[in-house]
C-alpha cells in the first residue's frame, strides 16, 4: 500500500515519558486522524503499528526508534527493527538515511534488504539534498525532510519553521516522491508544502501531542500575565 499523492500523513507517536504513550492511545489517535481526513499514518514500534493496523485502513509508515549513546542514528537503525515493524503490519518502513555513523550495516544495504527480504517500500528520513539523492539512488521510494535541523550538519537550520528550501531543492533535483516532514505545524504550511511540489506532508506534534500543543497556549497565557504585571 502506497501513500497517495496529496495525502496528509499523521504521525501518531508518544515517547515513554508522554502520558499518551502506548498502543491504546496511539491507535485512538490514528482512528481520530482517519476520521478527520488523514491519508496515512506514521507510527513508532511494532506494538503501536499492530494496534493501528487493527483499527484503520490507511497506509502505515512504521519506524522503530532505538537510542544508543554510541551512535546518532535512532530511527530504525537496523534490519531487526525493520523486520519487527514489517511483521507488525507496516506497509512502508521509515528509516534514518542520513550519512551519519550507524551500528551495523550501511544504509544502502539496509534499504536493499528491506525491499528484497521484507518486500516493503522504504521511506528515507534525510537532512540534506545530498542524502536525499543518495537515498533515492539506493532504492528508497520516498524521500522525506524529517531530519533537517536534527543532525549536527544541519543544526543551524533548526528553527520554529520547517525547511522549505530543502523541500524545494529535493523536488527539483530528486526524481522521487518527496515528503515534507518536520515542523509543518499549521494548515498554511501544509498548503505551502504542496505548492512546492510535496507528494505528501507528515504532521506530528501539532496534531497528536497535546502536551506540546498545551505548552504553546500556556506560553501565550504566561506572556500575557507577565505583561499585565508590568
Ligand atoms: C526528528 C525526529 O525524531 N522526528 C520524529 C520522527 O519520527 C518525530 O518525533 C516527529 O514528530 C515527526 O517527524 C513529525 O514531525 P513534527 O512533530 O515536527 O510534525
Amino acid at each position: 500500500m502506497l501513500i497517495p499523492k496529496g495525502a496528509l500523513v499523521v504521525s501518531c507517536q508518544a515517547r515513554a515519558d508522554n502520558p499518551l504513550h502506548g498502543p491504546v492511545h496511539m491507535s485512538a489517535m490514528a482512528q481520530a486522524a482517519e476520521a478527520g481526513g488523514a491519508g496515512g499514518i506514521r507510527a513508532n514500534g511494532a506494538e503501536d503499528v499492530a494496534a493501528i493496523r487493527a483499527v484503520t485502513r490507511l497506509p502505515v509508515i512504521g519506524i522503530a526508534k532505538v537510542w544508543d549513546d554510541r551512535f546518532p542514528v535512532y530511527i530504525t537503525p537496523g534490519f531487526e527493527q525493520a523486520a519487527r515493524v514489517a511483521l507488525a503490519g507496516a506497509h512502508i518502513i521509515g528509516l534514518d538515511a542520513t550519512a551519519r555513523p550507524r551500528d551495523g550495516e550501511p544504509v544502502e544495504r539496509l534499504i536493499g534488504r528491506i525491499r528484497d527480504e521484507l518486500g516493503r517500500e522504504v521511506f528515507a528520513d534525510i537532512a540534506t539534498l545530498e542524502e536525499g539523492r543518495a537515498a533515492h539512488a539506493h532504492g528508497a521510494t520516498y524521500i522525506a525532510t524529517t531530519l533537517s535541523g536534527y543532525t549536527d550538519e544541519t543544526a543551524s537550520r533548526k528553527s520554529a519553521a520547517p525547511d522549505l528550501e530543502l523541500l524545494s531543492a529535493l523536488v527539483a533535483e530528486v526524481p522521487a516522491p518527496v515528503v515534507a516532514e518536520g515542523r509543518f505545524d499549521t494548515p498554511e504550511l501544509v498548503a505551502e508544502a504542496f505548492r512546492r511540489g510535496a507528494h505528501a506532508v507528515v504532521v506530528g506534534t501539532a496534531i497528536t501531542n497535546p502536551r506540546e500543543i498545551t505548552r504553546k497556549f500556556a506560553q501565550a497565557a504566561e506572556a500575557w500575565a507577565a505583561t499585565e504585571r508590568l
